[in-house]
């Protein structure tokens, strides 16, 4: 049974806190995946806490232990990084697999990534709805081509997912890919990880070319958090006076959520690189003018546009259309609880403009998370605002940063489970 919570938030808005974030959830998935291809020579430190993190581990675990000895049913919940990188992994791995997930993950699209592995030589069949999990993976890899062509605008975790598994194909992998390219940072994040385990890629013009070749040992370390950080950036752009320090968080980063960085900056947050990590400051606010682009860092968007509707900014985003397909409907479910301060997020022709001309914060408000931990963690900051905020389901944060109530706690904010 899921419960609620109340966020409240009394006194004057002066916060000052160092919060210590969990690892990066796609660098851990991603080094867990690597570790798994290598037979453990290339070993992992500071994974993340995430449960998306802890269930992939668990079933790598699962799937070592039981050595492909009888069909197995492997479980990823919520997690689609981990419903997509295991679907390539499984599908080179030793055993029959029913791989399977949440019912929102059975409506997540998995076509793209189900036709390049068949396309390569992989015996998978959807066990539902065609397209979509749950699927069947058989023991009967054959690499029949090393050309696959892959649509680049859906999800880059298709590509990432099959450039991880390329060394390990008799045949290596050119991938080509058609059309525009959708969160270009994670597919870059996979290729300098593979690069950290000894693994050589060329990239010409459309094409990424990776032999079959061994990875070298080596310890991959994963850095805190990116997105994670979005939430206390946001929190210092709204409150008077804050100073937020994020031990060993670096400015250059693998995640390209660290644009959250520039985003900020005339949102009026300050960040300064210490030699303990990542120092945030409130600081004078500028005017937006431009369309901002979120293309390349889908997961800031709800924290930059619930931040941006509680500043009363009517400012516009592009490169929105993939949060359609992730833990949510993420549009409709920013139109539906930005409407409880009275805020609209208008779409004309995939350009979404924030109307905060009658932005108003109620006392009390419940709102819904959906599922998704991302909505959770970008609408507590609104308690700066409003007496008493309900979250529905406050646990949901699980999924990428299990201590968020815990650190919101320790900058002065109350959370009471109800
Ligand atoms: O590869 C990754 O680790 C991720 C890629 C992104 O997904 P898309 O490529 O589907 O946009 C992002 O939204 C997700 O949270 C993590
Ligand atoms: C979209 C997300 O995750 P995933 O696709 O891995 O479920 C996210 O963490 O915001």
């Amino acid at each position: 049974m899921s419960k609620n919570a109340i966020v409240s938030f009394k006194g004057i808005k002066d916060i000052n806190a160092e919060i210590a974030l969990t690892g990066s959830k796609s660098e851990s998935n991603r080094a867990l995946i690597i570790s798994a291809l290598s037979k453990g020579i290339v070993e992992v430190n500071n994974l993340s806490d995430a449960v998306d993190t802890v269930t992939l581990n668990n079933i790598l675990n699962q799937v070592k232990a039981h050595n492909g000895d009888a069909y197995i049913t492997v479980n990823v919940g919520h997690a689609g990084t981990a419903m997509r990188f295991l679907t390539a992994y499984l599908s080179i791995a030793n055993g029959t697999f029913h791989l399977t997930g949440s019912g929102r993950m059975k409506e997540r699209p998995i076509k793209l990534l189900v036709e390049a592995l068949q396309k390569l030589g992989a015996g998978i069949n959807y066990a539902g709805q065609d397209g979509y999990p749950p699927l069947d993976i058989s023991n009967s890899f054959k690499q029949i081509s090393r050309t696959v062509k892959i649509q680049g605008d859906i999800s880059s975790q298709y590509l990432s997912a099959l450039l991880m598994i390329a060394p390990s194909l008799p045949l290596g992998l050119s991938l080509e890919i058609e059309g525009e390219l959708t969160s270009r940072p994670y597919l870059e994040m996979t290729l300098s990880m593979l690069e950290e385990a000894g693994i050589k890629h060329s990239w010409d013009n459309h094409t990424i070319h990776i032999d079959n070749q061994a990875f070298k040992s080596c310890n991959l370390t994963v850095e805190p958090d990116w997105s994670a950080a979005s939430y206390w950036y946001s929190i210092v752009a709204l409150v008077d006076q804050g100073n937020i320090t994020l031990p060993h968080l670096k400015e250059k980063s693998l995640q390209g959520d660290s644009q959250i960085r520039d985003i900020m900056i005339p949102f009026g947050v300050r960040t300064s690189q210490t030699a303990n990590g990542i120092a945030l400051k409130s600081g004078t606010s500028v005017a937006i003018t431009e369309v901002l682009n979120l293309k390349d860092c889908p997961d800031l968007a709800q924290t930059i546009i619930v931040c941006a509707a509680a500043k009363g900014l009517n400012l516009s985003f592009t490169g929105l259309e993939t949060l359609k397909i992730k833990e949510t409907n993420r549009v409709l479910a920013l139109q539906q609880e930005l409407a409880k301060i009275g805020v609209s997020l208008i779409e004309d022709n995939e350009v979404y403009t924030l109307n905060c001309d009658n932005l108003s914060f109620p006392k009390k408000v419940q709102f819904h998370t959906y599922d998704d931990h991302r909505m959770a963690m970008a609408f507590a900051p609104l308690s700066l605002f409003i007496d008493e905020v309900e979250m529905e389901d406050y646990q949901v944060v699980e999924k990428s940063y299990p201590d968020f109530w815990k650190d919101l706690e320790k900058a002065g904010f109350t959370v009471k489970e109800v």
